[in-house]
Formats: structure tokens, sequence, C-alpha cells
């Protein structure tokens, strides 16, 4: 049959672009003893699918069922594990459905997709199939991240996959922001933390927690996920685990995470662990507990993380109609987000869909800088940190797994790495708070680099530039009380915003009112 007749009549004049020499390949694994590369066994749905019902479905009836009586035949794209870097025909190299997160040297690994099979269209056929996709409730497709299903793990049963529709987060556009404090117009804010969990790590999550719950299908041994976490990931994990019915374990680093991020695993029913240690204490625990234990590991350690994560950079060509910004900036903690934002980008333009990426900027906490170290010594010399207390506390690591990932991305795409202190990203954060936005404090680190980097001309007032938020604010109001009250030690908190106090009289009001008019912005 020809492909193209496996596709819905709106995306059948899209002919695919013929590709000889490698039809659909594969490459088989080769060296014993690890495992087969084999591509997955199953009936796979992965084909582009019929895009929405024509009719309404019958009350019986619920939408997975619905996309399986809308199932069609599969195409042979493929996706596996092999050496970060190492590339497609590795001979080293594992099926997604084994459960192996290092190297056989110890090193990363990476998902790699058969882009040759992919390439079998062209990039305007995939922009099209993306688009035909947003805002549908067609499942999977309804998530931003499933929407591009045969670029995230093609492989997996419809059936089998965990989703709460995450992704399709609102790309706003900062006008005041931009205009008020940086001379741009051209100023995009990636809001990732409207969300389920309320941050990115959702789109990470539901391809983790989906392939999850197809191990524990095919009865691979595995009795719950794990994560270490400084709130989002924790979050996000116990979410999905609860939304599937697996049992999830997280380790977190005592009073070093907000209220909200610690109540959400609570809720959802995680086995929570409080651990008298940070970040990197919580990690290093949970990768010897889950190289001795059935406990899946769930940290960005794990590529699959980052094949969801990459979503958030197709998303944003997608809502500027597949136009290229200038500029990308990331908060940067354990860096596997970076890195996916990298390989978003980069797949749009090997596939066609767009001619170039953007440079990235990766925006560390100055009490938690790492990569920002190893930046300014040209590269030479990496130094895990101890990591020191901040008020972005998810962003609060010193010894990234992900540091190879980033500085491959950064060096990929002529990146930057700068850095905040306490008091720059809590003004920052409040600044960008007194024109309409209610970001988390990672998301002022983020804007203190565009800052610096206004500042010093290399951003230019009309390039296009998106910052990435990672959180939603809601995550971290006590930080905000401690500013606006002015309670932060040796901060000057400029930009407090606190409640004035008043007596419950007609003049005591009628005063202070008249004294904020006068005071007030008149209209220009
Ligand atoms: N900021 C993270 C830390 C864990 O990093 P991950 O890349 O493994 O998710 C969190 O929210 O826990």
């Amino acid at each position: 049959m020809a492909l193209s007749s496996l596709f819905h009549p709106s995306l059948s004049s899209l002919n695919p672009k013929p590709n000889p020499s490698h039809p659909n390949a594969v490459t088989k694994h080769r060296p014993a003893p690890i495992v087969k590369c084999a591509t997955s066994s199953t009936t796979s749905s992965n084909s582009p699918p019929p895009l929405s019902p024509k009719v309404r479905r019958s009350a019986d009836e619920n939408i997975r069922d619905e996309a399986r009586r809308h199932r069609v035949a599969s195409n042979n794209f493929s996706a596996k594990y092999v050496p970060f870097n190492a590339g497609f025909d590795s001979t080293e190299c594992y099926s997604l459905e084994e459960i192996v997160y290092r190297s056989r040297s110890g090193g990363l690994l990476d998902v790699q997709h058969d882009i040759n099979a992919l390439k079998t269209f062209d990039g305007a056929y995939w922009r099209q199939l993306f688009d035909s996709r947003v805002g549908k409730t067609t499942w999977p497709y309804g998530s931003g991240v499933w929407s591009k299903k045969e670029w995230v793990l093609p492989e997996i049963d419809d059936d089998d996959i965990v989703s709460a529709f995450e992704g399709n987060s609102n790309l706003f556009w900062a006008e005041r922001f931009g205009k008020q404090f940086l001379g741009m117009n051209d100023l995009w804010v990636k809001h990732c933390g409207i969300s389920h969990t309320g941050s990115f790590k959702d789109l990470g999550m539901t391809v983790l927690v989906s392939q999850v719950n197809r191990l524990r299908k095919l009865k691979r041994p595995v009795v719950g996920v794990g994560c270490a976490s400084t709130g989002d990931t924790s979050a996000a994990l116990s979410a999905y685990c609860a939304s599937a019915g697996i049992p999830s374990i997280v380790f977190l680093p005592a009073n070093k995470i907000s209220m909200a991020q610690l109540v959400q695993p609570i809720a959802n029913g995680a086995f929570v662990l409080s651990i008298d240690t940070d970040f990197d204490g919580c990690m290093k625990l949970i990768r010897e507990i889950t190289s001795e234990l059935p406990i899946y590991l769930a940290n960005s350690l794990n590529s699959l993380r980052l094949e969801g994560q990459k979503t958030a950079a197709i998303e944003i060509l997608q809502q500027f109609d597949w136009e290229v910004p200038d500029w990308v900036i990331v908060p940067g903690g354990n860096l596997g987000n970076i890195y996916a934002f990298y390989k978003g980008f980069r797949m749009c333009q090997e596939l066609g869909l767009v001619d170039r990426i953007p440079r990235l900027v990766c925006a560390q906490a100055a009490n938690a800088n790492p990569l920002y170290l190893y930046y300014k010594s040209g590269w030479k010399d990496f130094n895990p940190v101890k990591a020191n207390s901040t008020f972005a506390s998810a962003i609060q690591i010193g010894d990234p797994v992900s540091i190879d990932r980033a500085v491959f991305a950064l060096k990929n795409s002529d990146g930057i790495v700068e850095e905040a202190s306490e008091e720059e990203l809590m003004d920052a954060m409040a600044q960008a708070d007194s024109t309409g936005m209610f970001i988390c404090p990672h998301t002022g680190v983020a804007l203190t680099a565009l800052i610096k980097l206004r500042k010093s001309g290399v951003i230019g007032a009309s390039d296009r530039t998106v910052v990435v938020s990672t959180a939603h604010g809601l995550k971290f109001t006590q930080s905000k009380i401690d500013y606006h009250s002015k309670a932060i030690p040796d901060m000057a908190c400029r930009f407090a915003n606190p409640p004035v106090q008043v007596k419950a009289d007609f003049g005591s009001v009628m005063d202070v009112l008249k004294n904020f008019l006068l005071k007030a912005p008149k209209d220009k």
C-alpha cells in the first residue's frame, strides 16, 4: 500500500519524499551481550492518524476507544538509545524497552530517531501534520507532546500513553516588560509552567511514565518509579504515576523546596522521602538505589525524558508560524532542558521544517553556577560546585547530570551562559510581575540574563527573543511575599509593593488613596 494512502485526506496531497537509499532503514544492533536494538515488536499506531472524527462518538466510547477504532497500519519510524553523540548507526545501542540509563563506558545515552525514515516526508508535510493536531481532543494528539508522537516515541501503542494533554503552553508577548525595561518589541515568554503540574517537567514525564506503563504491561521488573528532585520533577512524576496507578517514590532535599512543591507529591500519593541533604546528595542516592531495586529512574539522566521536553522547542517554532526566533534563553540546573531545546530545534532544521536554529542562552543562579564557571574558563575546566541556597531553588544544583549535553547544545548553537545574583533574579521577577506576569524565580534568572545581554548589546533591540519560563509562579509565593515585605536580609527589594495598612474609616482610606493617585503614572 502506498504510504500516502494511510493518511488523512487533508494530508494526502503532501506526497512523501522518496528516499530509496534508506527506506525506513533500522540498523540492527550487533555486539553481544548487551541487548538487541530491535524496534518494538508491537503493532504500533505510529502512522499519522485520522485527525478528527467526523461524527460524535457514541456514549459508551471514550477517546482511547475512539483512537483504537481509527487506528491505521504502522510506519517504520523508530528510535533507540545510543551513547550520547554516537549517532543512529552506533554499534552500541539499546531498545527503548530496555531498562538502561548509561552507556557501556558509563557515559550518557541519547534517544536517536531513524532520521532517514522521518525524512521520507518533507518539512512541509511535518509542519502541516503538527499544525493539524493543535487544540484537538483526539487521543493522544491533544497533548503538545504526543501531537509530535512520530518524533518522540514512535513505537508506543496509543493505549499505553499516560497523558494530561500537557504542552501547547502559552507563548506570551511580553509587550510592556520588553518596551519598558529593555527597549524591545519582540520579546516573548514561553510559559511552560502553565501546565498540568505547573512546570515543564510534565513534557518529559508523560513520555517516561508512558514507557514505564508499557514496560509493566510487558511484565518487565518495574515496581515503581523514583526520582530525586528540587520540587518540579517530583510533582510531575507523582501526578503521572498516580494517573496510571503506578507507585512513585520521590527523594527530596529536606527544607529546600517550596511548600507548594512539597504538597504536590504528597497529595498525589507518592512515597515521599525528605532527606537531610541537598539535591546532589538525593541524586547520588537515587542512582544507587535504582541500580539495586526494581525502581525505574525518572531523572533526566534517563534520556527518554528529553524526548518530551524537546517538543517545547518545536512548539515555539510552530507558534511563530515556523519562523525561527533569534534567541532562546533557558534557566539551567540539572541541564537536561537546554539540550532538549537544542534537540527540538535541530530536528526541525534537519527535517526541513526550518532552515536554521536560534542562538541558545543558558542562565544559572550565581549561587549554583558550575556551567557558568566552565563557560567562563573557555570550556577548559569543569568542576562541580557546592550549590548554595538560592531563591531559584529548582536549579540549586552543583553537579548537573547533563553537563555534557548542555555543553554540546551551547557549542552547536553559538550559545552563551549567563548568571544572576539573588538580588538580580528577585528584582527581575518583581519587574516582570509588575507588567502582568507572575513568574517563578528561575524565570527571573533567565530575564536577568536577557537584561545583561541587552545592556552589553549582544542581544539587539529588535531581536526576536524567547525567555523560557519553567514553572508557575504560584509555586513560589513565599519568595514573593518575602520580597514584597522587604524581609530579605541584605536585599534592597527595589520593586517591592507592600500592602498599605490603613484604619477602617472613610477619612483614612481617602487620605491614602489621594496620596496614591497623586503619584500614580498619568495616561500617555
Ligand atoms: N529541577 C529539577 C531537578 C531534577 O532534574 P531532572 O532534570 O532530573 O528533572 C526538579 O524539579 O526536580
